[in-house]
């Protein structure tokens, strides 16, 4: 295992490196705070977490009370050896994500019409954006760092990637079949990429669309849910593993989407009952629970790009019994990316929104397999539910139940390839009974928006693994030992359309709130304080 160049503290073996101000060679800054302490493998933090706990007074008033907890927290510093394994590898996101990551490897340039293009990570939060460290001392203005910068995270360019599916298309055949990249760019990855074969998989053709039957020519025996299956794919991982010395695998999907699966109890309900199902072959299991399974009982976390239940009450339960990472649903990438930050501009700004109509097509094999109904209805339900978080928190424009109309509409016209259309319409009441309509029409080339999401997932998700939190009595008594976060790993909520939450926990779709969370779990376990953007430093004096 290595540091990474990017490590805040450098691992060169010369002992523990107290946060005495003075930034280890390599590191890009250095916490100088009696709370954090830079050990070789570790860095270890103390974090009071204040929040405002809320009660009703005896005249039916709120009562506010600041509220103040103790965390360590501990991350450790050297960066593993990754995989990332795709469940629908050869499909249009999981061909351009690996050809992307290979050309930025390689650092590869290509001529397209407009000049010479050179490979990046554009639309990915990790490698794409900044987030603000804090204020120069002697200037006062705002210092900002790459947000991969912030803790010691894996650089996709030293992802090793492999993964599944049911074409037996290799990455090259499959690159060109998804029409996604330009052909000078084509040409230069694809050797690397025909020696790419994604493994055979599992296919029960009642959970995706009848018309994907034509590319399945690599899939495993059966047609329903078993026990051999889980521990088919289980091999198969601890294969990758092995065969690339990895440290640690991180597998999304990123395959078709599938029909919702019924909540049956006894079936699905229960860690034990899903298990027992599967091992029985029911038919309400699905692919992708399946993979599910097998990930959480092989320690690879698992996400789940699209937006069918994959996490069936069951596999949510066997997760928490086996301290195993999940999330999903669904990758956010255009159309609805832009809803849960407009909805979320307009109804912060008292504008009361009183329909949303959504519409897009797109000729793409997703959009193929979403033109059969009980696919659509999948992704019909995680595009529908993103404002609902956006609406219940405003008790001044809307009445307790009252929501905008919102309509979403998917059309599949083979002719615009993966450059969705998507077409909006945003009608509100502003002041005194006027009204304000916002046309949008979004072209998103669909695989080049998602694919940066798939990195952003892989590494968020590899960097919980190496943090450990537990709570610190008032005395600073430590009170437990370290432990992980949650199994459902609701930080990746940004990513994605339908964020999968720990049982009970709110859903938050708002795409600032979600960007916000993520930054400041990280600051905490680096000992800062949450970016409040008060700027009181501006505004007192
Ligand atoms: N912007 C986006 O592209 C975007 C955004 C959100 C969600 N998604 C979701 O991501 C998924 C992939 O999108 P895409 O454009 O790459 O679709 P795609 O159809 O090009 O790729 C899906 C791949 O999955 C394979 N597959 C199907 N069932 C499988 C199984 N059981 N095991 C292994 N492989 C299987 C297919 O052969 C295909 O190669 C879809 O579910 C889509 O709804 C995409
Ligand atoms: O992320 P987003 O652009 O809102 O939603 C997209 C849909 O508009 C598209 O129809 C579908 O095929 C993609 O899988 C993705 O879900």
């Amino acid at each position: 295992m290595t540091p990474h160049a990017n490590d805040s503290g450098s691992a060169n073996g010369d002992g523990p490196i107290h946060s005495n101000g003075v930034a280890p060679a390599g590191s890009l800054f250095t916490v100088n705070s009696p709370n954090v302490v830079y050990t070789e493998d570790q860095i270890e933090s103390k974090y009071t977490y204040r929040t405002t706990e809320v009660t009703r007074g005896n005249d039916g008033a709120f009562v506010a009370v600041p509220k103040e907890t103790l965390y360590n927290f501990t991350v450790e510093r050297n960066v593993p050896k990754v995989g990332m394994m795709l469940v629908g590898w050869g499909g249009n996101n999981g061909s351009t994500v690996t050809a992307g990551i290979i050309a930025n490897r390689r650092g590869l340039k290509w001529q397209t019409r407009k000049g010479e293009q050179s490979a990046n990570y554009y639309g990915s939060l990790i490698m794409g954006s900044t987030i603000k460290l804090g204020t120069d001392a002697e200037t006062r203005a705002d210092v900002n760092i790459p947000f991969h910068d912030i803790l010691p995270m894996v650089h996709p360019n030293d992802l090793v990637i492999g993964g599944w599916d049911i074409s037996s298309l290799n990455l090259a055949q499959a690159m060109d079949r998804a029409q996604v990249l330009e052909p000078t760019l084509k040409a230069q990855v694809a050797k690397e990429m025909a020696n790419m074969v994604p493994l055979p998989s599992i296919y029960y053709p009642d959970f995706i669309a009848a018309n994907q039957t034509d590319r399945a020519d690599n899939i495993l025996p059966g047609d329903k849910a078993c026990t051999a299956h889980v521990e088919q794919i289980r091999k198969d991982i601890r294969d990758f593993k092995a065969a690339n010395n990895l440290d640690k695998v991180i597998v999304q999907w990123t395959a078709n989407t599938e029909r919702f699966a019924e909540i049956i109890e006894g079936v699905n309900d229960t860690a034990e009952n899903l298990l027992k199902s599967i091992d029985e072959g029911h038919f309400e299991v699905s692919p992708s629970t399946v993979f599910a399974v097998a990930c959480i009982l092989e320690g690879a976390p698992f996400i789940n790009g699209s937006p069918q239940n994959t996490f069936v009450p069951g596999a949510i339960d066997l997760a928490e019994k086996h301290n195993a990472f999940i999330g999903g649903d669904d990758f956010k990438s255009g159309q609805t990316k832009m809803k849960s930050a407009l909805v979320d501009f307009l109804i912060n700004a008292g504008i009361k929104l009183t329909s949303i109509a959504s519409y897009n097509h797109l000729g793409n094999n997703d959009g193929k397999n979403l033109s059969s109904q009980k696919q659509f209805r999948s992704k019909e339900i995680s595009k529908s539910n993103v404002v609902d978080d956006m609406v219940a928190a405003n008790s001044v424009l809307y009445e307790e139940g009252e929501h905008p109309d919102h309509t979403v509409v998917i059309k599949y016209m083979p002719a615009v390839g993966d450059d969705k259309r998507a077409l909006d319409e945003y009608y509100a009441e502003i002041f005194m009974g006027g009204h304000q309509t916002i046309s949008i029409f979004n072209v998103c080339e669909d695989s080049l928006l998602a694919s940066p999401l798939i990195i952003d997932l892989v590494i968020i998700t590899e960097m919980m693994t190496r943090i450990k939190w537990k709570a610190a009595s008032s005395d600073g008594a430590v009170t437990q030992d370290y432990q992980s976060f949650h199994s459902v790993l609701s930080i990746l909520s940004y990513m994605l359309k339908a964020p999968l939450t720990p049982p009970g926990a709110p859903v938050v779709n708002a795409l600032a709130k979600q960007r916000s969370a993520l930054i400041n779990i990280f600051r905490a376990c680096v000992g800062l304080e949450p970016e409040s953007d008060m700027t009181l430093e501006h505004k007192l004096f």
